[in-house]
């Protein structure tokens, strides 16, 4: 069965999007998944997401790693099938929709879009890094000359040896001035280093509040894939109404056979 697919990045980090609203696509079949994300055979992606219907919210979201299964939520994600639903006439300028971690409100503010996450209750701060989670697991730790670090061997050995099977992702990060970062995310499920990771950059700019690097509750997140900024508040002990703000891009569309 020939399957309509629409091609998305957010700050580099890119996905294949299906509008599965009339329920054709197998969503157990992990090799498809895998295939379609597939940078020298298929279409290539850091991920798949589907586009479903929902019976209170605008829609529902699926969200599959490049290596075919489904995983926990991506940000950037959550910004492309904002606009996905746009483009689609789901939605006007504004959206509600379920993920696996729960409900979502996204704004559609010109060429940006604004994702709110869910609040962040914990944040634990060891001597070299910190860890939370942000909709997906991140571990947090600052490195000097982020440009020449091996992202990928040390991302891969921390995601492995410090969180086992089920993994986590790493984010590798560098202060630039006050409230501005730089950040390269190893993510699990890619198993390699992304152009931008959402969850990722919002663990970031709170990692960083909570230990004081920035006081700003308005953080900027240079990645290799663009700017993205992450707006929070403090209450108390918990992280709330946090919103990652950045681009969204249709790239293309097509059809696989
Ligand atoms: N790229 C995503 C994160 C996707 C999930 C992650 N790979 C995981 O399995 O934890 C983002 O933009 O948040």
């Amino acid at each position: 069965m020939s399957i309509e697919f629409f091609k998305y990045q957010g700050t580099g980090n890119d996905f294949v999007l299906i509008d599965n609203r009339l329920e054709n696509f197998n969503k157990k079949n992990t090799k498809l998944v895998a295939a379609m994300c597939d940078r020298k055979f298929g279409i290539g992606a850091d991920g798949l997401l589907l586009l479903e219907n929902h019976p209170e919210a605008d829609f529902n979201m699926v969200y599959y790693n490049s290596d075919g299964n489904l995983s926990s939520m991506c940000g950037n994600g959550g910004r492309c099938i904002t606009h996905f639903a746009m483009y689609l006439g789901v939605i006007k300028k504004d959206a509600t929709f379920e993920a696996v971690d729960g409900m979502h409100h996204a704004t559609i503010l010109n060429d940006k879009i604004s994702l709110g996450m869910n609040d962040v209750e914990k944040v634990s701060v060891f001597e070299e890094y910190v860890f939370l989670n942000t909709g997906s697991p991140h571990h947090v730790q600052l490195v000097s000359n982020l440009d020449e670090f091996n992202v990928f061997s040390e991302g891969r050995r921390i995601r492995n040896e410090v969180y086992g099977r089920a993994g986590a992702n790493v984010n590798f990060v560098e202060q630039v001035s006050d409230n501005t970062f730089k950040v390269r995310t190893y993510e699990r499920g890619v198993e390699d280093e992304t152009l931008s990771c959402g969850t990722g950059v919002g663990a970031v700019a709170i990692a960083m509040f909570e230990t004081g690097k920035t006081v700003s509750q308005s953080v900027c997140l240079e990645t290799p894939g663009g700017t993205l900024e992450v707006q929070f508040q403090k209450e108390g002990g918990s992280y709330k109404n946090i919103k990652l703000i950045g681009p969204a891009v249709q790239v293309f569309k097509g059809v696989w056979e």
